[in-house]
């Protein structure tokens, strides 16, 4: 695994704001200048021309603290606001997303914009949702006149579907054919398990969804093993819904304010339905999971009863090639498909 380490350089420093990853510390970090958003001269010539925008100067430490000074805001803590520093991890991000020009692509809390920035230098339609009011009214002015929509929203409560059913309709060619989306985010760490659960079944809709998460929590989603503590139902549902891979680690050393951990890009490859695994009801799948995993230390003949008869399961799970004695964390996701097939009736 690679490591993008101290690649903010350790020597710049910013007068008006201090690092620091305690609570009360990132709560007082005042910003105090009075700079303004940093706008590049060329792009009011682009917007007199039919042709593409000359590509924008990347986002850097400074700037990223001059836009959050711009507003007089100061990092949340309540809303993950680590903002990102260094302008190769959204390069990264992007370039793992494959984005091309005319790509859709969903960024989830944008905060000063400076992935944004790097998804429209790539061409780009973006519909960015931002929480906080005031970070959603800088990314608007910032990208006024770029194909960019800012909807100030909380993610976990939006009807994403029907925001980007609207984006895919207003930006799909004229051929008839309809245009598929990506997500690429830079996401508070607190939200990575919603965000996981809400995007990983819309393949209909998005094709890659790459997130920057947590590292531990990365490496739980995609690597965790069979018989690990670490295995859970989130496993199956991710390999369910995905082809999950864990392309590079980012030291926290890239983050203002720093957080406590390092965090890792991760790529989801998102399954069409008619490739997602043979059950005969997705619903009646993940419930038998859960219920399964609810008692981690039992076996399956006992946690599962409520389906049907501990000889049945018993029967079930030899016919499956697995022991009658198995317990959930030995089971891969298609030992659990064959299970289900065999004891649930719908
Ligand atoms: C980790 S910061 C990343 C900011 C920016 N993308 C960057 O790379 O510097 C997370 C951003 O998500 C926003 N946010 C927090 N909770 C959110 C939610 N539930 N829905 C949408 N945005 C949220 C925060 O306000 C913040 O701007």
């Amino acid at each position: 695994m690679t490591s993008l380490l101290n690649s903010v350089p350790p020597t710049l420093s910013f007068p008006n704001i201090r690092t620091s990853t305690s609570p009360q510390a990132h709560d007082r970090l005042a910003a105090t200048s009075t700079g303004k958003i940093r706008r590049m001269p060329l792009r009011i010539l682009a917007d007199t021309t039919s042709e593409r925008k000359p590509k924008r100067q990347e986002d850097d430490y400074h700037s990223t603290l001059k836009a959050l000074n711009s507003k007089g805001r100061f990092p949340r803590k309540s809303l993950g606001q680590h903002y990102m520093l260094n302008a190769s991890v959204n390069e990264e991000l992007v370039a793992a997303a494959n984005v091309k020009e005319g790509d859709i692509v969903l960024e989830i809390g944008p905060g000063t914009g400076s992935l944004t920035n790097v998804l429209v230098n790539a061409g780009a339609t973006v519909l960015a949702i931002e929480k906080d009011p005031y970070m959603a009214a800088l990314v608007r002015e910032r990208f006024s006149g770029d194909r960019v929509q800012v909807l100030q929203e909380d993610f976990t409560r939006c009807n994403i579907s029907s925001h980007m059913s609207s984006i895919l309709a207003s930006e799909s060619p004229p051929d008839g054919n309809s245009c598929s989306a990506k997500v690429v985010a830079n996401i508070p760490f607190n939200i990575s398990t919603d965000v996981v659960k809400q995007l990983l079944p819309m393949g209909d809709i998005f094709s890659e969804v790459i997130l920057l998460l947590q590292d531990e929590a990365a490496l739980r989603l995609v690597d965790s093993s069979l018989k690990s503590s670490e295995y859970r139902p989130i496993n199956i549902f991710v390999n369910f819904y995905s082809e999950p891979e864990y392309r590079i680690k980012v030291s926290r050393t890239n983050f203002f304010p720093q957080p406590k951990v390092d965090a890792a890009i991760v790529a989801f490859k998102l399954k069409q339905m008619a490739d997602y695994p043979q059950v005969s009801s997705i619903k009646s799948f993940f419930s038998m999971v859960n219920s399964a995993f609810n008692g981690k230390r039992k076996m399956l003949r006992k946690s599962l009863q409520h389906i049907c008869s501990s000889p049945e399961i018993e029967a079930a799970l030899l016919t499956a090639g697995l022991p009658a004695t198995s317990r959930p964390e030995e089971l891969t996701l298609e030992d659990f498909v064959k299970l289900h097939n065999l004891i649930v009736k719908t």
